[in-house]
Parts: structure tokens; C-alpha cells; sequence
């Protein structure tokens, strides 16, 4: 477990930590999630020891290291841009935190082929980095960090410099990586689907505090406010609400709306709304459209129901929010 108490880091005026407070399970994988400049990459560093708070603690399994130096808090680091010794081949990168601290050579070789299997890197032991793939770098660098065998391991945005489908193949594999190793693994992402994906928990922050704390669905589905609903997915406004695109209902009659069993608290109720375009997405379909004040919103509706409802631009339809609506008091994110 690590816990954070009343962390806060200045830089001049500027608060990029504003009385922090997080406890982080033992094995979870924890995404510290949120916009740039919110704060995630001070407060990794600062449980990681790179970066010294002005006042608050770290423990680390009930050790406190607010004072120790990275090196001492039993930490494995991967940053975005792994720096790899260029002159030393995969064995010897992954196996360098050992080598250091004079292991037996029996004992590294098992240990780094070990490595090298989970990361599958096995047939790549002899190569230099230069003759690895982006993915491939970010994984030795892992089985790196790993090594040692970490009591914490902290990643920032280990996977954000690679292309869509690497980083998506990646964190799959990361996943699977700690269901089977089990590290404590901290995780910095600025990307929602990233952390919905892979991690077991979530911290949302903003703005140098933490907004809400839970796994996947509790933050997807009961947002404690519009800030994180709007970062955990698409949100349309309707009327003075934010919903789930996919929690509006739509209907060509007004009555059949009416009828919708939808009473949400504070729903805006039925919205006539112009068809502005129709986007098939694969297994469903987006609608865009805009209401008669202006206002536009997307839905997102089987394709069954696109079907159904036959839906051409320019139409006017009923609008009904049917999930979880919450009163607007930020811009939405993305439609
Ligand atoms: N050494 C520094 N000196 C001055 N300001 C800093 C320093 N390090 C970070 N900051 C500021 O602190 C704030 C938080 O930075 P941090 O890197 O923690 O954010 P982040 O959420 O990780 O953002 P990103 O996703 O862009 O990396 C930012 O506004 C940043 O400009």
C-alpha cells in the first residue's frame, strides 16, 4: 500500500499538488488520471522521491520515505522516453540493477530469461536497443524496472510516445503482465480510455487536486461531479444536463417519449431536436443534432433503433435522457 497524506508541491505561486491525500492498494494497478498540467507527474515523482514535497508524506508499505532518496524507497521507474544504455544489449539493459548490486551471474540469468519471457523478448536478448521497435523498448524497459523486483512499480505515460495500435496491444499486455506479477503499479494517463481499460482504480485530478477516487465503473457510471463525468467519457448537454450520449432515447413521436419510463431527478424531460447527421460507428450510430434554441448534442442509439427510427438529416425528432443526468456546470469535454 502506499499513502500519500496532505501532499502539496509549489512551483512560485503555481500549486501543481494542493493538499493531495491518496491510498493506493497493494497489487493494484492505479491510474492517475487527468489533463495536462493537473498534476499527475508531480505527485509520481513525488512518491517515486524524484521530486521533494513542501509539505505532507509518502509511505510506502507503512515505511515512511518522505525523506529517502528514490534509490531507497524500492521503486522501479518508466518514463514516456525510456533512456536505454544504447552500448548494451537487451540482456545487459535488463539486467544492469542487478549487475549493480553484484548479484551472482547464475542468479541474473535466470532471473533477466525470466524477465524476458513475461515481456516476451526472449529471441531479442542479444540485440542493442537501436535495433528494437518503440513497443519493444518501452517493454525491455519494463522487464528493466521489474528486475530488481520493486515493491511499487511507476509508470509515466510509459506508452504515450507509441501509435494508436502499439499502445493499445501494450496495455492489454500490461494488464496481463500484472495479473500475473502482481507489483503495486502506479500509472500516469492522460487518456480515459487508457485508464478505463487497464487500471483496477482510478484518481481523477485536476487542477493539482484529486477529484474522485474508485474503479472504472463507479467513475464511469456515478461521476461524483461534471468534471469527472466529462473526463470519463462523452457527455452531451441537454436542456441545463450533461448526460451519456448513449443514455438519450430517441423517438419520432412525442407521446412515445412521453411514455419512455425515464424519470431521471432534474431530467430535462422531452427535447425536439433536428437531425444534423448520422454516423455509423460500427455497432452503433451517431446522431448529431441541434435543438431549436441552438443548442447542439449527439446521441448514440442502436443501429437497430437508427434502423427503426429511419432517421434523415434534416428531421426533427424527441429527445429523452433516460441515464444519469448531472446539472451543467463545466463545458463538456467532447461530444
Ligand atoms: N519543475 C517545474 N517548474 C515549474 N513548474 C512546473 C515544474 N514541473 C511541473 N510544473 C508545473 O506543474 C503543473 C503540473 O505538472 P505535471 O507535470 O505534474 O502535470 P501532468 O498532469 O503530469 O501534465 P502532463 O500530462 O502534461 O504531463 C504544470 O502546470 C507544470 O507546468
Amino acid at each position: 500500500m502506499i499513502t500519500v497524506t496532505n501532499a502539496r508541491k509549489r512551483y512560485g505561486s503555481f500549486a501543481a499538488l494542493d493538499d493531495v491525500s491518496l491510498d493506493i492498494p497493494k497489487g493494484s494497478l492505479t491510474a492517475l488520471l487527468g489533463p495536462s498540467g493537473s498534476g499527475k507527474s508531480t505527485l509520481l515523482r513525488s512518491i517515486a522521491g524524484l521530486e521533494a514535497l513542501d509539505s505532507g508524506s509518502v509511505t510506502i508499505q507503512g515505511r515512511d520515505v518522505t525523506e529517502e532518496p528514490p534509490q531507497r524507497r524500492g521503486i522501479g521507474f518508466v518514463f514516456q522516453h525510456y533512456a536505454a544504455f544504447k552500448h548494451m544489449t537487451v540482456r545487459d539493459n535488463v539486467a544492469f540493477g542487478l549487475s549493480i548490486r553484484r548479484r551472482p551471474k547464475a542468479e541474473i540469468d535466470k532471473k533477466v530469461g525470466e524477465l524476458l519471457e513475461i515481456v516476451g523478448l526472449e529471441g531479442f536478448r542479444h540485440r542493442y536497443p537501436a535495433q528494437l521497435s518503440g513497443g519493444q523498448r518501452q517493454r525491455m524497459a519494463l522487464a528493466r524496472a521489474l528486475a530488481v523486483d520493486p515493491q511499487v512499480l511507476l509508470l509515466d505515460e510509459p506508452f504515450g510516445a507509441l501509435d494508436a495500435k502499439v499502445r493499445t496491444d501494450l496495455r492489454q499486455w500490461l494488464r496481463r503482465l500484472h495479473d500475473e506479477v502482481h507489483v503495486t503499479t502506479v500509472l500516469v494517463t492522460h487518456d480515459q480510455e487508457e485508464a478505463l481499460d487497464v487500471a483496477d482504480r482510478i484518481a481523477v485530478l485536476n487542477k493539482g487536486r484529486i477529484e474522485q477516487v474508485g474503479d472504472p465503473v463507479a467513475l464511469y457510471e456515478r461521476p461524483s461531479n461534471d468534471f469527472v463525468m466529462g473526463f470519463l467519457g462523452s457527455v452531451a448537454r441537454l436542456g441545463d444536463q450533461l448526460v451519456r450520449p448513449h443514455d438519450i432515447v430517441l423517438e419520432r413521436d412525442r407521446v412515445a417519449a412521453l411514455a419512455l419510463d425515464a424519470e431521471v431527478a432534474g431530467s430535462p424531460g422531452v427535447v425536439p431536436a433536428v437531425v444534423e447527421r448520422v454516423v455509423p460507428l460500427g455497432f452503433e450510430v451517431r446522431v448529431e443534432l441541434r435543438t431549436d434554441t441552438g443548442e447542439r448534442f449527439a446521441a448514440q442509439v442502436s443501429r437497430h433503433d437508427a434502423a427503426r427510427l429511419q432517421l434523415q438529416r434534416g428531421e426533427t425528432v424527441q429527445a429523452r435522457a433516460i441515464g444519469r443526468s448531472s446539472v451543467v456546470d463545466v463545458e463538456p469535454v467532447a461530444i
